[in-house]
């Protein structure tokens, strides 16, 4: 047994003797080890870089392309050749399947919430309000929003002084937000102050200071070490709100379904705020001398290092791709396509694992492609035409993406088609498409795909044509979430095809539990070179820890430095939950940041919408859920930051890999609680660098205070609620459920309320969480 699971591998190396070596050393060690094993065994060998490490079995056949790729220089390193390794070695991989626990969110679209905030611009609350007729009645003065705030305001800490004041939202950008060498004092606003004055005195400007460090443009500083932890959620029902996933739709969102509440609609007073807010000149960027200090450009800065040598002309792609590549303006291909294309093209199933941004969709559906325009037509009057390539991401900004990238490769393929499937979409009007238009290619989410294929006459039958399956972010498609899908899909689709998976992280334990998908002599390929981190180079990584309280103070005062510091920023700010994206979306709108947000409570069209605008746009910040983590990809996104725990460390370096892409800069921060520091230990191989904690001068404190006062109760309620659940569901945090609700309230108390939310008793039986002291009930 244990001998028939031994495979071969393959060095895609930068030197053809280093290879030989590597091939003739590596051979003990693999064999006795499985292959989880060996490349740290190898990278101990030969610490020299390696281009590709190809796991598993076969030289190259695809002569035209070996003959090409085997000329050309790497990047970074001048005058070395590429050849691809014919030696073909054994490795086991051999090992059993980690038991993941089943942990995805039922993230059903049929709580679409439609509730706008004019602080989040171009797009109406009539727009929202037309998706799928399930708007509710709008139409509510933003007078009215207010009031309403102000009735439900009885419990929020804040709300008696702000009531007080006028709103003063042009006034809304304070300019006292600092960096101090040390944690934030936490007794009052004096002490902050002091504490601000000795980091200007200290690391100021004058004392050598400078926001970009704190930022985390420091590049190339020390790694953290720390164990590796076990990364997985743990328990079903308290993940009602988490939000990556919504089309694994295998588990009802007690928490939000609880706590949806009516749309305010409101007027456009705000937006032209906001527009004054966005023009306006930062006076604290003069009171530091910013100005004069040396300052990185916002993004010129950009590596070519994921392009390789190899342009697509060199390989054997049909001259109507070939026309399609060059209009989307790409030349040379990319390192992962490079490694994974001439592999595809013969045939072979692959595994392949790429860092973010660096062109995998391509690597997939070029050769996909191929595969169809090499199929014999499809007759126009063929009831049921085969599907001939199914392409599954896990959410439904993905697939559009995805399918939009597929329409522009097929530009001058006239007779191939490529149609999207997803959720939150009418059925019919998918039916109708794939029936009236070409649809060889199928990009889909696992939700709706198992739809059509219960209740689309014939789509069974046409999903027998398949040829080619493509698992995008596969490690997250093969995890528990989505599993028993895939495998239905899998089941759904011909033995006889060829399948191909692409992450940019693949754990091992996804690596073990891929043959469900693959056939045993596929190719792992892997171009993240060993000894390299999973993440981009060029990406500055901090985290900062700061008690829960300061959280949303800190968020803002980070977010203002970083708009004062870029005019081009466009920013992605990760939170844990839907509901919690909502919570901090409303809070920056309140602080008259230029925000739109987007999770699985919002309707699909508004989704589209912001996404696409997003896309587009500068000047801009995206509050978001994991709907956002992976593969979605924003040109020129300059700041993410991760607010909370990440669900796991895959899950950081995906929503990290929202910048930084195609070579360019960007930056990363995590804000985490003391509590939540023990997942540092998950990125320890990465290079993320603490940064000191700034203080919160009182100014911003108080404006973050009053914005908070004015979020409306419900949303709070349902922050608090969905953040209960997402915490319960961490093995870590969960496992203490008295310590958890001590926690949950901390978190009540940072949003400003005295007491924490009620929550239904169900919910609490169902969360595992009756009769916890701390708790209240309703
Ligand atoms: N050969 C190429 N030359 C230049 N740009 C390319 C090339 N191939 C793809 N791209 C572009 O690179 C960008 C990133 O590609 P893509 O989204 O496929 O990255 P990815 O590796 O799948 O990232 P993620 O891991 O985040 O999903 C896209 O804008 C895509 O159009």
């Amino acid at each position: 047994m244990h001998a028939k699971l031994l495979s071969q591998f393959r060095v895609l190396n930068a030197s053809s003797s280093f290879t030989a070596h590597f091939s003739s050393m590596k051979l003990g060690a693999s064999i006795k080890t499985s292959n989880s094993m060996a490349v740290p065994i190898f990278s101990r060998v030969f610490p020299f870089r390696l281009k590709y490490l190809g796991l598993q079995s076969q030289s190259l056949r695809n002569e035209q392309c070996v003959r090409k790729l085997s000329t050309r220089s790497f990047p970074g390193r001048p005058g070395s050749r590429s050849e691809f390794s014919r030696g073909n070695r054994d490795i086991s991989v051999v090992g059993s399947s980690k038991s993941l626990i089943e942990d995805e969110a039922e993230l059903s679209n049929w709580v679409d919430d439609l509730r706008t905030d004019s602080h989040r611009g171009r797009l109406t609350s009539e727009e929202e309000e037309s998706d799928g007729g399930r708007g509710r009645s709008g139409g509510k003065s933003r007078g009215s929003s207010l009031m309403k705030k102000r009735r439900e305001g009885g419990a929020d800490r804040f709300s008696e002084s702000t009531r007080r004041r006028t709103r003063d939202p042009v006034d809304s950008f304070p300019r006292n937000s600092r960096i101090s060498r040390g944690l934030l004092n936490d007794d009052g606003e004096e002490e902050e102050e002091e504490d601000f004055r000795s980091w200007r005195k200290n690391v100021g400007p004058r004392g050598g200071g400078n926001m970009k460090s704190y930022l985390g443009k420091r590049k190339g500083e020390d790694l953290r070490k720390g164990g590796r932890e076990s990364r997985r959620r743990s328990q079903l029902i308290s993940e009602d709100d988490v939000d990556e996933d919504e089309e694994s739709n295998k588990f009802v969102d007690v928490g939000d379904l609880l706590s949806e509440e009516d749309s305010d609609v409101e007027g456009s007073e705000d937006d032209d705020l906001l527009k004054k807010g966005r023009n306006r000149s930062f006076g604290f960027e003069k009171e530091l001398n910013m100005s004069s200090m040396p300052r990185d450009s916002p993004s010129p800065g950009r590596s070519d290092s994921y392009l390789s040598e190899t342009r697509f002309d060199q390989c054997s792609i049909s001259p109507l791709s070939l026309k399609g590549i060059k209009d989307a303006g790409f030349e040379k291909m990319t390192v992962v396509q490079e490694a994974t294309l001439p592999v595809i093209l013969r045939g072979k199933d692959v595994l392949a694992k790429a860092k973010t941004g660096t062109g995998k969709t391509v690597a997939f559906l070029l050769p996909s492609i191929e595969v169809v325009s090499k199929s014999p037509s499809i007759d126009r009057d063929q009831k049921r035409p085969p599907i001939l390539v199914l392409v599954i991401c896990p959410t439904r900004e993905l697939a559009i993406q995805a399918a939009a990238e597929a329409n522009k490769l097929l530009r001058y393929h006239p007779t191939i088609g490529c149609q999207v499937v997803i959720g939150g979409t009418r059925l019919a009007l998918e039916q109708k498409r794939m029936q009236t238009n070409p649809c060889q290619i199928l990009v889909a989410t696992p939700g709706r795909l198992r739809d059509h294929t219960e209740n689309t006459p014939g789509f069974a039958t046409r999903l027998m044509g398949v040829k080619v399956l493509v698992l995008d972010e596969a490690d997250h498609l093969l995890d528990m979430g989505f599993r028993k899908d895939i495998e239905k899909i899998i089941a759904a689709v011909p033995k006889q095809r060829q399948t191909l998976l692409f992450s940019a992280t693949v754990p091992e334990e996804v690596r073990q539990i891929s043959h469900i998908a693959l056939r045993r002599d596929h190719e792992f390929i892997n171009t993240v070179q060993e000894g390299s981190e999973e993440t981009h180079a060029q990406v500055g990584q901090t985290y900062l820890v700061a008690p829960l309280d300061k959280h949303f103070s800190l968020l803002y005062a980070l977010l203002k430095e970083h708009i004062a510091d870029d005019v081009d920023y466009k920013v992605l700010v990760f939170c844990t939950t839907a509901m919690v994206t909502r919570l901090v979306a409303d809070l920056l709108g309140e602080l008259n940041l230029n925000i739109r947000e987007i999770h699985s409570r919002k309707s699909q069209s508004y989704r589209t919408k912001v996404s696409e605008e997003f896309r587009k746009s500068k000047g801009l910040i995206l509050v978001t859920s994991d709907v956002s983590a992976r593969g979605v990809d924003y040109p020129d996104v300059t700041l993410v930051v991760q607010v909370g725990l990440p669900a796991e460390r895959e899950q950081y370096i995906h929503r990290l890999g929202r910048t930084g892409r195609k070579g360019k800069e960007g930056q990363g921060i995590l804000l985490l609680a003391p509590w939540e520091e023990f997942f540092l230990s998950t990125v320890k191989d990465l290079p993320i660098t603490k940064a000191p904690v700034p203080p919160i001068d009182p100014d911003t404190k108080r404006k973050v205070e009053k914005a908070l006062s004015l979020v409306e109760m419900k949303t709070k309620e349902s922050a608090y609620q969905a953040w209960l659940g997402y915490y319960n569901s961490n093995k870590k945090v969960g496992r203490d459920k008295y310590r958890l609700v001590e926690l949950a309230n901390e978190f009540s108390r940072s949003m400003g309320l005295d007491n924490p939310p009620a929550i239904p008793k169900l919910v609490l039986g169902k969360m595992g969480l009756r009769n916890i002291p701390g708790l209240r009930t309703k």
